[in-house]
């Protein structure tokens, strides 16, 4: 599906990921791990096309990024950022819609296939009775899920999302977070999303990327990196992981006193 080949990524002199070399196949869920500054939401932009390289490339489909039209890319892959301004006034309901412009090429109005899946993805996300509110009028989780709701409507084979749970509820936390699981279980969509509660990945991801913040990186399956030791290392801090049912909950251990 997307795969980073000798990716390097800096933010000025400083080396963010150095040979990224990783591979996320259809149908799998992958939480990028890592402390503030690792390099997270750089690694997102590069994986979307909207920031080159400082060397390596990214492929989707075994085609590097830069080949791709822009307008089927859009059709590729949805991209959800970690923050949004609202310059103008529009509806939620018009702002959802725009994720079906990829789609429009010889026309400039909506029909009522791309008004099913707004309203469908607006449901799904337990935001369409604000469908004709203006987004500027949204709580914070509101817009989010409006958002998240936009990037359905895009209905692309992959998501990457930066902070998906970013001012949701508890309840919103775990039910959007369920579905975008379910979207990859079930209808082999792939995500990719970047979290800071490591239970709530643990519990929806079937893999992980972990970002040292100086290059380094480890991939693969969740059972094998979401591992206390190399949390720990990662996040710079120890972590414990405790057995709830099937469940492991993540816990920083407390500094000594
Ligand atoms: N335009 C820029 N110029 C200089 N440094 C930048 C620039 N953009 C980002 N950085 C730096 O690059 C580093 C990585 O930023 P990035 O946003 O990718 O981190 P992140 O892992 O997503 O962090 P967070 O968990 O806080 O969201 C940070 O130290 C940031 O300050």
């Amino acid at each position: 599906m997307i795969a980073t080949h000798h990716l390097s990524l800096k933010a000025g002199q400083r080396q963010l990921v150095t040979n990224l070399d990783w591979q996320v196949h259809e149908g799998e869920c992958w939480s990028i791990i890592g402390r503030n500054g690792a390099g997270k939401s750089t690694l997102m932009r590069a994986l979307a096309g909207l920031r080159a390289p400082e060397a390596g490339h990214v492929t989707l489909g075994g085609r590097t990024l830069s080949e791709w039209p822009l307008a089927e890319l859009a059709r590729q892959r949805a991209f959800l950022a970690q923050s949004r301004s609202d310059a103008f006034s529009y509806s939620v309901i018009e702002t959802v819609l725009s994720a079906r412009h990829p789609y429009h090429d010889n026309r400039y109005w909506e029909d009522s296939d791309d008004h099913a899946i707004a309203i469908k993805s607006l449901e799904a996300m337990e935001v369409a009775d604000l469908a004709s509110r203006d987004v500027r009028t949204l709580s914070g989780g509101e817009r989010q899920r409006v958002a998240i709701a936009a990037m359905l409507t895009q209905d692309t084979p992959l998501l990457l999302l930066d902070e998906p749970a970013n001012a949701l509820d508890l309840a919103h936390q775990v039910s959007v977070m369920s579905i975008l699981a379910r979207l990859c279980r079930e209808q082999g969509k792939t995500a990719v999303m970047i979290g800071h509660d490591l239970t709530l990945a643990h519990s929806v991801s079937t893999h992980a990327l972990l970002l040292k913040g100086d290059g380094r990186w480890l991939a693969g399956a969740k059972e094998d990196v979401m591992r206390p030791e190399l949390l720990g290392d990662y996040l710079g801090h120890p972590i414990d992981v405790i057995q709830h049912g099937k469940r492991s909950i993540f816990i920083p251990k407390e500094d000594s006193v």
